[in-house]
C-alpha cells in the first residue's frame, strides 16, 4: 500500500499537490492535461523528485527520502532507458545491480528475456533491435526486479497503435505473474476507461484513485472538459 500523505512538490512556477493512498492492485491510469503533473506525480513516487512538503508511506513505512533503487517500485521510461553499448542481456541484468551476474543471474536473465519473447537475441544490442523488442527488454528487467509496483510514463508511445497494445498485454502478463500493481501514465482516455481505477491530475493537484468505471459514469467538470477534447 503506497501512501502519499499531504505531499508537495514545488518546482519554478508549478506545484504537484497529492494526498492519496495507493492499494497496488490490477492497472491505475494516470490521466490529466499536457503540464498538469502527471510526470512529476510518477517522479515523486520513483524518487526522482523529492518532496518539498509531506511523507511518502509503503505499508505504513516512512520511504519519504529512500533511494530510487531501495524503493518499492519499478519504472520503465518513455526511452526505455536502455545502454546502448550494452546487450539485451547485460541491460536485463542491470535489475540485479547489487553484484557481478554469476551463473544463476545469467541463467535468470536468459529466462526473463525468454518469458518476454527475446530468447535468441541476448547478445544483441539496443541498436540491433526493433523499438518493440527494446521494450521487451525493458520489461524483462522489471520482471528481474520484482517490485510490487510498475511505474510506466506514457509507455511505448513511439510504438504503432497494435504493438503498443501487444506491449499494454505483456506488462499486465509480467505484473499479473509477480503480482504487481501498475500506475501508467496515459494520454489515451480508452487505456483509462479500461484500466481498473484512475488517477486525475489537474491543475496540479491529483485525485485519490476512483474505479475507472465509476468515474467515466460521472467524470468532475473538469475531467469531462478534459475528455471532450481528448475522447
Ligand atoms: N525540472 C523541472 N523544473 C521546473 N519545472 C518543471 C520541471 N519539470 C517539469 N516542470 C514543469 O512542471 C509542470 C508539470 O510537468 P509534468 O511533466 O509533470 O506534466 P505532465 O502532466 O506529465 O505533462 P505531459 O502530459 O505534457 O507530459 C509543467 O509545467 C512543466 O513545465
Amino acid at each position: 500500500m503506497l501512501t502519499l500523505e499531504n505531499t508537495r512538490v514545488e518546482m519554478e512556477g508549478f506545484a504537484l499537490a497529492a494526498d492519496l493512498t495507493l492499494a497496488p492492485r490490477g492497472i491505475t491510469a494516470v490521466i490529466g492535461p499536457s503540464g498538469a503533473g502527471k510526470s512529476t506525480l510518477l517522479n515523486l513516487i520513483a524518487g526522482f523528485t523529492p518532496p518539498t512538503r509531506g511523507r511518502l508511506l509503503w505499508d505504513g513505512a516512512e520511504i519519504t527520502a529512500a533511494p530510487p533503487a531501495e524503493r518499492p517500485v519499478a519504472m520503465i521510461f518513455q526511452d526505455n532507458n536502455l545502454f546502448p553499448h550494452l546487450s539485451a542481456a547485460d541491460n536485463a541484468a542491470l535489475a540485479l545491480t547489487h553484484r557481478r551476474p554469476n551463473a544463476n543471474d545469467r541463467a535468470r536473465v536468459a529466462a526473463a528475456l525468454a518469458r518476454v519473447g527475446l530468447a535468441g537475441l541476448e547478445g544483441r544490442k539496443p541498436g540491433q533491435i526493433s523499438g518493440g523488442q527494446q521494450s521487451r527488454v525493458a520489461l524483462a528487467r522489471v520482471l528481474l526486479q520484482r517490485k510490487p509496483l510498475i511505474l510506466l510514463d506514457e509507455p511505448f508511445a513511439a510504438l504503432g497503435p497494435a504493438l503498443r497494445a501487444d506491449m499494454l498485454g505483456a506488462v499486465r502478463e509480467v505484473a499479473a505473474e509477480i503480482g504487481a500493481g501498475v500506475l501508467m501514465v496515459t494520454h489515451d482516455a480508452r487505456d483509462a476507461e479500461r484500466a481498473d481505477q484512475v488517477i486525475t491530475v489537474i491543475d496540479g493537484r491529483a485525485t485519490p484513485p476512483r474505479p475507472a468505471a465509476e468515474l467515466f459514469a460521472d467524470p468532475p467538470p473538469e475531467l469531462a472538459a478534459y475528455l471532450g477534447d481528448h475522447g
